[in-house]
């Protein structure tokens, strides 16, 4: 008897096809640069979203589906990870997966290169989502700083967290007043640098500046409230897009109003790598650990020569960040380059990643939501 193609799909990675997403602001050259592309440039896709089953929120586009990862079936017609996973969740993410979050995948990854900042903005935390939008999950983000440019004459930077003396009554005046240096003022400017992580919780207000070029984890939903009525690019941002909805009096309740300085934000929300494993054969890190949050975690595996990453029930997803090599499980091989996507389902047990290239393979493993941890979806 044949097996069932989508159960076979569950037990061998599956590379992800390039997923460009549409944003309000320019950028993506550094995207396409690392993915080989000979003639790279900035335009308004800046975002690659890596095993997403999250539909982009766009206002003016809702005709377009766009977010959704396809999986390459080698010689087939690319499916959908969504419409795939939902054929065999429990084969796909794991059994204690799919007892708490049903086929939600429950993360979202992203690599963004911004050519421009991006506008001031907020995401909800879950409690705030779930009173403003009905769901079940926030926007909590972290980035992981993959390298960067001078935009005129600036170094990478971010903008993180509120100086002292915010309130929501001084915000929202800001607001009102369409008063952009005065917001930017509010913030704390960081500059970044690669290997960086920082954790952005619901709530907390922010800009990626300029020059960034990233991989993101997060929850996954696309809600982010803008409070710039345009990019510094001049492009209009309709009401929607800085409300999502909800209205511009409730926009502020997705705000915190908490302060701090530059040397707090890196002190609290710039997370120290912590080694796990260092051998001959490779280095493993942890980047974001349960520890630092509940809704995901990620870690770096710099491979010298090979190693086996092992899934224990549930399913991860690997970003090539740089190098190449060949991917081996029981049953095949498939060889990766850098800036290959690669969705591994709970199916595949063991995975034996092997370098090939003369650069160091490096290998940033994206988890879910650890299962066993949360007792349920808050
Ligand atoms: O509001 P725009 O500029 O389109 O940017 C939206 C982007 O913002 C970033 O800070 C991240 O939250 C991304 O996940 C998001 O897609």
């Amino acid at each position: 008897m044949q097996p069932q193609p989508s159960l076979h799909l569950s037990q061998r990675p599956l590379k992800l096809l390039s997923n460009r997403v549409w944003r309000t602001y320019h950028g993506g050259k550094m995207i396409e640069q690392w993915q080989g592309n000979e003639e790279p440039q900035d335009n308004s896709f800046p975002e690659e979203w890596i095993a997403s089953v999250v539909q982009a929120r766009n206002a003016g586009r809702e005709h377009i589906i766009e977010g959704l990862s396809l999986v390459d079936i080698e010689g087939g017609t690319p499916v959908s990870l969504l419409e795939l996973v939902s054929t065999a969740p429990v084969s796909f993410l794991g059994e204690r997966h799919v007892q708490m979050f049903g086929s939600q995948l429950g993360v979202l990854v992203k690599a963004l290169d911004s050519a421009e900042r991006l506008t001031i903005q907020v995401h909800p935390d879950r409690q705030t989502a779930k009173a403003l939008f009905q769901s079940a999950f926030g926007k909590t983000e972290a980035w992981y700083i993959l390298g960067g440019r001078e935009i005129d004459g600036e170094e990478p930077y971010i903008l993180y967290g509120f100086k002292q003396g915010m309130t929501r009554e001084k915000w929202e005046k800001l607001f009102w007043d369409q008063d952009i240096a005065g917001m930017i003022d509010s913030l704390n400017k960081l500059k970044v640098e690669p290997g960086q992580v920082f954790l952005v919780e619901g709530g907390m207000p922010h800009a990626i500046g300029s020059g960034c070029f990233l991989l993101e984890i997060q929850e996954p939903t696309d809600f982010t409230i803008r409070v710039e009525r345009a990019t510094p690019g001049g492009r209009v941002i309709p009401d929607f897009m800085c409300h999502q909805g909800i209205g511009f009096e409730r926009m502020f309740d997705c705000f915190h109003y908490d302060a701090y300085s530059r040397e707090e934000v890196a002190e609290r929300f710039r997370l120290e790598p912590k080694l796990l494993h260092e051998s001959k054969g490779f280095i493993e890190r942890s980047l974001i650990s349960y520890e630092d949050t509940r809704y995901f975690a990620l870690s770096s595996i710099e491979i010298t020569t090979s190693c086996v990453v092992g899934q224990q029930g549930s399913f991860s997803a690997l970003v090539v960040a740089t190098g190449g090599g060949n991917l081996v499980w029981d049953g095949g091989s498939m060889e990766v380059k850098q800036g290959d996507q690669i969705f591994l389902p709970a199916g595949v047990e063991e995975l034996r990643c092997e370098r090939t290239t003369g650069e160091k393979l490096q290998l940033l493993r994206c988890f879910p939501p650890q299962a066993s941890l949360v007792t349920n979806h808050e």
